[in-house]
């Protein structure tokens, strides 16, 4: 999608919404710290004063009820001049931007401005369905731990028992990857985009993705969302002709913007969320993404900076990336900053005062979004508009056979357009169900896959510059060929003037000579001659008349070669924009191909470190053999020395027996001590060897396992 040259500077509008006092703060006995100016968008807390676009709630605040009026509807009637929007809810944890954005479906109810929106949407279609034709598409991600999930996956399961419960889940797709296009629009691959025709359909996504949204239960909000969400309304519209179909290919008002509504997770203290183990870890994201946003927030609010063009960390988070249009970009956008009117908040809601009044200097471009196709045919029926026009100033002469070819050949090359833009648009439609189809490869096919899709495109990008750049130039040669004709007919006028005048002085030296002779004459002669004076100086006027006529056309084709001068002017002008736009895309073919080869070739570094380490373990593998080998050995001596130990044992005893009464006691007790000594070291050797046995065999588990893992790698 295309947009056209810069239409408007806008600000980030930025409202306040000042919840009431939650049964909570009520019972822990807080009080009302925050004041707004009766009147006046202005709030108040302890010595600070802000001044804001519109400031709800509280006693004595707007009526949150106009906020929509206020607020949003200028955003929803500008998408139906293809204009972006966005509205974005920022605060602490608990502070009520779910309930303010409405996208925390509970027990069936609606309530906030996403329900709003549809309703109002859907009310607009209603009333011009008639002259255009419209197409709704939504959207529902959310960021969670700096990945993005789908909320809108048909495949995952139904998260409603989980939901209620508070556990924290997510969606089972993988996660989501951000592009950015050729033309710097930031896109999502492999996001659900639910096409809906009706209310119902629209609210029914709302539904899935509010239930299958990641929340979890705080100290501060028992139904705190742990994810930035964003809900994403695409209206395209497309004028129905007179006969009832749309002007398809052929049209230029094709019309395509996005609503963006961000409902963000709060900022937030582990100290007083209580948050610990996995909600203490997102909490750190949570914040992480925030103090992105303030960054860019602040590289954008500061005029000064934005002057000195300062770089804008867009790329620190996924959440500010995807809110790169919203911030300082193509969109019209609304931030509602939530606070809590408790003192126990106080420190939190003047950091999001602070946070939203440097939101307000942020400076919008909002452009209209228009099919580049589209605009590309604008201009060539401007341009051939602007020919018709020079035809009919010239007249009937030689030019007009240059021009009606050149018309001729605008049609062809319109026609061409056409054509193009049906092949676009097929391609267009091909490459989403490709890539729909591709996200079930696995990650290294898709990588692959990605690439070559990439460079396809780039490649065909490329092809279609150097296509227009050849027009542009044959068009040139023709506007130099038109130029040689031009000076060639001038210069023949010129002669051809430069031929009259001096035929005239001529003639007019001729009749002051025989002026001067005739007062030497008689009268009759004098009669004759001053009749034929009187015939000859009417065919004079007759000459300096027609003299001057030409000499009107000498202006006009004067005034012809200067515009000729202009397009020509022009038309160098696009050739040097297309071959900058060339050399950019050539650039970034060899980026892409650099960057794709780095990544081969740390892949198969990584390859090639699995084959060593495979390699390693079989030799680790062999030398645990050995040694089990030799264990084994020793153990099969061992348990022979062992019997034969016992052998003698009972030998000893059976001799112990038949001369107990003669034998000494000092010598059975010298035996019995041997004995106890080799027991003691059989024990030793015999622990040592099932140790080594034991190591072996996890060795022996790991190496299977690496194997596996090599083979499926090489696969
Ligand atoms: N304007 C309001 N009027 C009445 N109750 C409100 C209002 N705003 C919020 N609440 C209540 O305050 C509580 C917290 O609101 P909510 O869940 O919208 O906060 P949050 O800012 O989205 O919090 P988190 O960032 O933790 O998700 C909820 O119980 C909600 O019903």
């Amino acid at each position: 999608m295309e947009t056209t040259p810069v239409s408007e500077d806008c600000c980030v509008k930025v409202a306040v919404h000042v919840r009431p006092l939650i049964v909570d703060e009520k019972l822990q006995g807080c009080n009302d710290c925050v004041t707004v100016t009766p009147g006046k968008p202005q709030v108040q807390i302890g010595t600070h004063s802000f001044t804001f676009d519109h400031v709800y709630g509280s006693t004595t605040g707007s009526p949150a009820s106009s906020m929509f009026d206020d607020c949003i509807v200028p955003l929803v009637n500008g998408l139906f001049q293809g204009y972006n929007a966005t509205v974005l809810a920022y605060g602490q944890t608990g502070s009520g931007k779910t309930y303010t954005m409405g996208t925390g479906f509970k027990d069936g109810c609606h309530i906030g401005i996403t329900p709003q929106v549809m309703n109002a949407l859907f009310n607009k279609i209603d009333s011009l369905k008639h002259q255009i034709q419209f197409q709704l598409h939504v959207s529902f991600i959310e960021i969670l731990k700096e990945e993005v999930h789908d909320l809108l996956d048909p495949t995952s399961p139904n998260k409603s028992d989980t939901a209620s419960t508070g556990k924290v889940h997510v969606s089972g797709k993988p996660p989501i990857q951000i592009r950015e296009s050729s033309n710097g629009v930031i896109t999502l691959a492999g996001s659900t985009e639910v096409s809906v025709t009706t209310l119902k359909e629209m609210a029914a996504c709302l539904e899935q993705g509010s239930l299958s949204r990641a929340t979890g239960s705080t100290n501060m909000n028992n139904q705190s969302s742990r994810s930035h969400a964003i809900f994403t309304i695409t209206l395209e519209q497309m004028p129905i002709t007179g006969d009832g179909s749309t002007n398809g290919v052929m049209n230029e008002e094709y019309l395509c913007a996005k609503l963006h509504l961000v409902d963000l997770a709060g900022s937030e203290r582990a100290k007083r969320t209580g948050s610990d183990g996995m909600r203490f870890k997102e909490g750190v994201h949570i914040n992480k993404g925030l103090l992105a946003l303030g960054n860019v927030i602040s590289a954008l609010g500061d005029e000064k900076k934005r002057k000195e063009g300062i770089h804008v960390p867009y790329r620190d988070s996924k959440l500010t990336r995807l809110l790169q249009d919203s911030l300082g970009g193509n969109s019209r956008t609304v931030m509602i900053a939530c606070i809590s009117p408790a003192d126990i908040n106080a420190e939190e809601t003047l950091n999001t005062l602070k946070y939203a009044n440097r939101a307000r200097n942020i400076q919008n471009k909002p452009v209209v979004n228009r099919d580049p196709m589209s605009n590309e045919m604008l201009k060539m029926r401007q341009q051939l508009q602007y020919l018709q026009a020079e035809l009919c100033a010239r007249g009937g002469s030689d030019e007009v056979q240059v021009l009606k070819e050149r018309i001729a050949w605008l049609e062809a090359t319109n026609e061409d357009l056409c054509q193009k833009l049906h092949e676009y648009r097929k391609k267009c439609n091909i490459t989403e169900q490709c890539e729909i189809d591709s996200r079930n490869f696995d990650e290294e096919a898709a990588k692959e896959w990605e690439h070559k899709l990439l460079q396809n495109t780039m490649d065909k990008e490329l092809r279609e510059l150097n296509r227009r750049l050849e027009e542009k130039e044959s068009e040139m040669k023709l506007f130099g060929g038109d130029t040689v004709a031009l000076k060639q007919h001038f210069g023949k006028k010129i002669q051809e003037l430069e031929d009259e005048k001096r035929s005239v002085q001529q003639e007019r030296d001729r009749l002051l000579a025989e002026i001067e002779n005739l007062s030497a004459g008689s009268e009759g002669q004098k009669q004759r001659v001053q009749d034929i004076h009187a015939q000859k100086l009417k065919s004079l006027e007759a000459q300096i008349l027609d003299f001057k006529r030409k000499q009107e056309n000498q202006v006009q084709v004067l005034k012809l070669k200067h515009k000729s001068d202009e397009a020509t002017k022009r038309l160098q002008d696009e050739i040097q924009f297309i071959k900058a736009q060339k050399v950019q895309l050539q650039h970034r073919i060899k980026q892409e191909a650099e960057q794709f080869r780095q990544w081969k070739a740390s892949r198969e570094k990584e390859l090639l470190q699995l084959r060593k380490e495979g390699r390693r373990n079989e030799y680790e593998r062999h030398k645990l053999q050995a040694i089990n080998q030799r264990q084994k050995m020793v153990l099969q001596r061992k348990t022979e020395e062992a019997a034969m130990a016992t052998k003698r044992l009972k030998e000893l005893l059976e001799a112990r027996k038949s001369s107990a009464r003669d034998n000494s006691g000092m010598l059975l007790q010298t035996n019995e001590k041997a004995l106890q000594r080799w027991l003691e070291h059989e024990l030793e050797v015999m622990v040592n060897v099932h140790e080594v046995r034991f190591e072996y065999e996890s060795q022996s588990q790991v190496y299977v396992t690496k194997s596996l893992l090599c083979t499926n790698t090489d696969t």
